[in-house]
């Protein structure tokens, strides 16, 4: 069975580090997704996100779409198949809304993996640390999807790994085991 490791969790908590670790040590490709939001500093256009305009959005076939903190931000069941052609697990950074739809279509095809840290302050602190302007974490950190994304949907509780992100070695080492448990 092809899976799709959905890795959701609140801004900073480590959701594209895991992705890029995924990646580079598994060779499980990232499905890369939409949004309207503009780049950061080092983003790549069809790398890290495929950067849309909110006309261009329109026209997508999307599988889902959420707006989070004022942009629109979608996925698509292409993407999803792009990555399959050639690999049976893929990975995808979502917000826990898109992590619920995943879980609802694709059923046990979907892990959800959800990421935290025992201290919030800590994602604050990262988030400055990887550049983003202090504007942009303030205005991050006041959207209602920042805090939503804070907790585990109640959907997902029975379903979704838990990781809490705090020491990197140790989120590793549960990685390596739930892909050898996977393939
Ligand atoms: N266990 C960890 N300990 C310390 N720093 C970490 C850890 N995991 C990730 N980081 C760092 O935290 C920062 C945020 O990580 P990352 O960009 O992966 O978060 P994210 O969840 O994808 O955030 P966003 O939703 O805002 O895109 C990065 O600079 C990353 O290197
Ligand atoms: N439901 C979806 N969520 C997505 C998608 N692409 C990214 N995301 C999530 O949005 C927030 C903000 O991302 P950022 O890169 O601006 O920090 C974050 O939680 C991402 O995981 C998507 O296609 N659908």
């Amino acid at each position: 069975m092809k899976h799709v490791l959905v890795i959701t969790g609140a801004a900073g908590s480590g959701k594209t580090t895991v992705s890029n670790y995924l990646s580079e040590h598994f060779q499980i490709p990232r499905v890369v997704t939409h949004t309207t939001r503009r780049p950061r500093r080092g983003e790549v256009d069809g790398r890290d996100y495929y950067f849309e305009t909110r006309q261009s959005m329109g026209q997508l076939h999307l599988l889902e779409r959420v707006e989070y903190d004022h942009h629109l931000y979608g996925s698509s069941y292409e993407g999803l198949q792009k990555a399959w052609q050639d690999h049976d697990m893929a990975t995808i950074v979502l917000d826990t809304k898109g992590a619920q739809t995943y879980h609802e279509r694709l059923g046990e095809q979907a892990v959800v993996i959800f990421l935290t840290v025992t201290k919030q302050h800590a994602l604050v602190k990262r988030l400055a640390k990887r550049g983003d302007l202090k504007t942009a974490v303030k205005q991050r950190i006041a959207s209602a999807e920042y805090h939503r994304d804070l907790t585990l949907p109640d959907e997902l509780t029975a379903t979704a790994q838990v990781i809490t992100n705090d020491e990197w070695e140790h989120t590793q080492q549960q990685l390596d085991e739930l892909v050898q448990t996977l393939q």
